[in-house]
């Protein structure tokens, strides 16, 4: 069979980058097209060169990507995406979002927290958010996927057990998240120049961000009924990696051991979602360049809490090695092709 062809569009970009440094490991896939703006005409590994003799593809625009390709990624910031997808799905190709356009289901939750609004209805309507874990029957199949925030992915994996057994005490919930730096893009900003962010760490965007209706969202589905949360944020001056540290109480009955017994057999048959012994704590230096998500489960004696740690690698299992899952999940392919990359100890 010939291999797959597949493009990603804003492939300059941190999470484009990523994903076609993946894609060129994948076995049934070979990227055919990649676009640019700001580089358009040059190859990608002028912009890049770690691709030098890898891959040195010219650059294209847009269009180019979508005509010449079966499976395309968007990798682009959000409100730029409906035009490519509708592309897409009129040609009758897959197209897999990696940004934030099609991943809030409610309208006014879009025009809240991004501005903007909908403008083609039918696209939302056809679109499958999936964090494959939670979401994979939906996928098969899928000619417009939304492929999850970064933080919502650490959250939501994190968390899934306990709110699908509905045993969360409503408004109980706090998240206290750390990105390294790749999070923010390639794109300057002040709060990633180097002198502003070495040797400094705060939380930023403080119970007002954009990720906080997308965990709501997902979490209110696995439970039933709406989940409020309190979601704060910090930069950490890391390249790659979240770590979420969330704090919750449980429904009477529930003890840490009970807990365990529930996340073991949830998360059984992952391969990318690991439960760590007892005693252990989750740490990004253990998931970095992969696509597994790590988490701990700690309970607090005095306060009755459970604290659960959950970390990913930003870059791929919070946005590439992700949006590739759920290509193998569109396309019939074996869900973990081209991600079974061990992660190194340094
Ligand atoms: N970084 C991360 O950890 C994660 C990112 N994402 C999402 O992936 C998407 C890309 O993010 P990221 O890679 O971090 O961002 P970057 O700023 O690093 O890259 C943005 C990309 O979009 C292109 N671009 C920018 N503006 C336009 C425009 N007006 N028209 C067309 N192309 C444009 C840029 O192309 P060029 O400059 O070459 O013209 C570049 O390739 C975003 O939606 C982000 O939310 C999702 C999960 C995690
Ligand atoms: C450190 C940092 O700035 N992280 C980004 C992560 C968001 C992201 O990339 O996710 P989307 O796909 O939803 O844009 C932020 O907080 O905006």
């Amino acid at each position: 069979m010939d291999n797959i062809k597949v493009g990603v569009i804003g492939a300059t970009g941190y999470a484009g980058l990523e994903l076609v440094r993946l894609l060129l490991g994948h076995p049934d896939v070979k990227v055919e097209a990649v676009s640019s703006v700001s580089f358009e005409g040059k190859e990608i590994s002028e912009v890049y060169p770690q691709l030098t003799g890898l891959f040195d593809k010219v650059l294209t625009d847009d269009i180019q990507v979508v005509d010449r390709c079966q499976v395309i990624f968007g990798s682009l910031p959000h409100g730029l995406s409906e035009p490519i997808a509708r592309r897409c799905v009129d040609g009758g190709k897959l197209f897999i979002d990696m940004g934030a356009d099609f991943r809030l289901k409610k309208e006014s939750d879009y025009v809240q927290w991004y501005g903007g609004s909908y403008q083609d209805t039918a696209l939302h309507q056809m679109a499958v958010y999936s964090i494959p874990e939670l979401h994979r029957s939906l996928v098969p199949g899928a000619k417009l996927i939304a492929n999850p925030g970064c933080y919502v992915t650490s959250v939501c994996l994190g968390l899934a057990p306990l709110y699908q057994e509905k045993i969360v005490l409503p408004d109980s919930l706090i998240i206290d998240a750390k990105s390294g730096a790749t999070g923010a893009g390639r794109g300057l900003t002040l709060n990633t120049h180097y002198t502003e962010c070495n040797e400094a760490f705060a939380p930023y965007k403080v119970a007002a961000h954009r990720h906080t209706p997308e965990m709501e969202q997902v979490l209110s589905e696995l439970n039933g009924a709406p989940v409020t949360l309190t979601f704060v944020p910090h930069l950490l001056a890391v390249n790659r990696g979240i770590v979420s540290t969330m704090y919750l109480s449980l429904a009477d009955g529930w003890d840490e051991d009970k807990v365990r017994e529930l996340y073991g057999q949830f998360y059984e048959k992952e391969r990318f979602v690991k439960l760590l012994p007892k005693g252990d704590i989750a740490n990004l230096k253990n998931v970095k360049y992969s696509n597994y998500c790590h988490i701990s489960l700690h309970s607090d004696p005095r306060t009755g809490r459970l604290i659960v740690v959950s970390t990913i690698d930003n870059m791929v299992k919070g946005a590439a090695g992700q949006a590739i899952q759920n290509m193998n999940l569109a396309l019939g392919l074996k869900e973990e092709t081209g991600l079974c990359m061990t992660p190194p100890a340094f």
